[in-house]
């Protein structure tokens, strides 16, 4: 089964095997299945078993949210008044949602996951990474891993996320690094620690991330959100593919990021990726910290992503498009930037960029022929209108892997 998407009013690839035109005008794309099959001019595009008229519109490829917390129970809402009324965030917050987390049943937690994949798909995500970390002992952390297998594209072990009320910190990290990163294995790619005042310091968060290195684990890092840390210098020695947060940066800890990209090709998209510095500017909004500094990142020429960090403390909200919009009108992106890091920049951070090189998967975050079919069609001329229109609905249309995900109709506001 081919369908063909045509009269796109403008297409943006992300492509960068396109060099400096990774924009096309008036173009059409064929999948055929799961797989992107063609892109080009529209007048040039091959007949396909069905086809779409996309009205002028705008089509990027879909979000790739690679930094969220969706399996967890209970509401934190409380605290975010609280926070807004002056209190500041505070790593604790975290036992809340575990306690309301090991109260809840295998049904109601694949629910509430489910629901939640399918808020991110209706604004337009297609590829979505989940943590663990709501569990915090053995089975309840392996239980969540294997509801998160079977519901997003990518999983990480976070046992390192706050030390439980009661215990030794030596003796959880011991449990973190033997007995529970066994028991998650099966069912997780990724490891990542939250190296922060309040949760685990620089050698404990070495540990951890020794032992998941040596299982086998990629590696991401929680660091330098509540205050300057070692949470970046240590992403960079261990060649993590991403640290996240990173609102409180040095000269160091930019020097380090930029160094981590020496052997990349940027323009080509080619050569061995660095730390992808991940960007949470709702996080950064809703905890009141300073907005990370994505410019200063990109002009030192350290890839960025920016990524929802949808979870019920810091930051209860998948929408990527407003993620997007909040990084050009606050951090200084061009949108062109913005859709980059929310799309390639994703697929980067969690090694995506290119297909076939883990688990036979095709390629995400752009769009070329044999990547996957992740195509987000916007109600609206040209993805400017992200950040022109903030917070309207102007995802059209989803597909996932070749398959429409959502979008019934086309509502004509351009
Ligand atoms: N910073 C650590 N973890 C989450 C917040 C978790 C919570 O407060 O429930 C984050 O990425 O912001
Ligand atoms: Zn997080």
């Amino acid at each position: 089964m081919s369908t063909l998407v045509t009269n796109i009013g403008e297409l943006s690839t992300m492509d960068p095997a396109r060099g400096s035109e990774p924009v096309l005008r008036d173009a059409a794309v064929v999948f055929e299945g799961e797989r992107i099959a063609w892109i080009g001019p529209a007048g040039r595009a091959p007949a396909a078993d069905e086809a779409v008229d996309a009205g002028g519109r705008a089509m990027l490829p879909g979000w790739v949210d690679s930094h969220t917390h969706l399996v967890f129970a209970g509401d934190r809402s409380a605290e975010f008044e609280a926070r807004m009324a002056g209190e500041p965030y505070a790593a604790g917050g975290i036992a809340v949602t575990t306690e309301a987390t090991r109260a809840a049943g295998d049904y109601d937690l694949t629910r509430l996951l489910l629901g939640r994949q399918a808020e991110a798909a209706a604004g337009g995500t297609t590829w979505l990474e989940t943590k663990t970390g709501y569990g915090l002992d053995v089975e309840q952390e392996a239980r969540s891993a294997r509801i998160a297998s079977t519901v997003v594209d990518d999983v990480t072990f976070l046992g390192a996320h706050l030390v439980p009320a009661g215990s030794d910190p030596e003796e959880y990290t011991d449990l973190v690094c033997g007995p529970m990163l066994a028991a998650v294995r099966p069912y997780v790619q990724w490891a990542d620690v939250f190296c922060e005042r309040g949760a685990f310091t620089e050698d404990q968060s070495r540990r951890v991330l020794t032992a998941c290195r040596d299982a086998g684990l990629g590696l991401r890092v929680h660091g330098n959100q509540l205050g300057p840390g070692a949470g970046v210098q240590l992403a960079v020695e261990f060649a993590a593919a991403s640290v996240d947060h990173v609102n409180y940066l040095s000269a160091d800890d930019v020097g380090a990021l930029a160094g981590s990209w020496a052997g990349w090709d940027a323009a080509a998209g080619a050569g061995t990726p660095g730390t992808v510095a991940t960007c949470l500017p709702a996080c950064d909004l809703s905890t009141r910290q300073p907005l990370a500094p994505g410019r200063r990142l990109l002009d030192a020429g350290v890839e960025i992503a920016l990524a929802s960090n949808c979870n019920p403390g810091t930051s209860y909200t998948s929408s990527m498009n407003f993620c997007v919009a909040t990084a050009v009108l606050q951090m200084g992106l061009s949108v062109p930037e913005a859709v980059r890091a929310a799309t390639y920049g994703g697929a980067l951070a969690l090694r995506r960029h290119i297909g076939e090189d883990r688990d036979g998967a095709r390629a995400v975050g752009s769009l070329a022929v044999g990547h996957r079919a992740d195509l987000h069609l916007l109600n609206a001329p040209s993805a400017a209108h992200l950040a022109y229109r903030p917070g309207m609905p102007l995802t059209a249309a989803v597909w996932r892997a070749g398959n429409k995900e959502h979008g019934s109709g086309y509502p004509s506001t351009c």
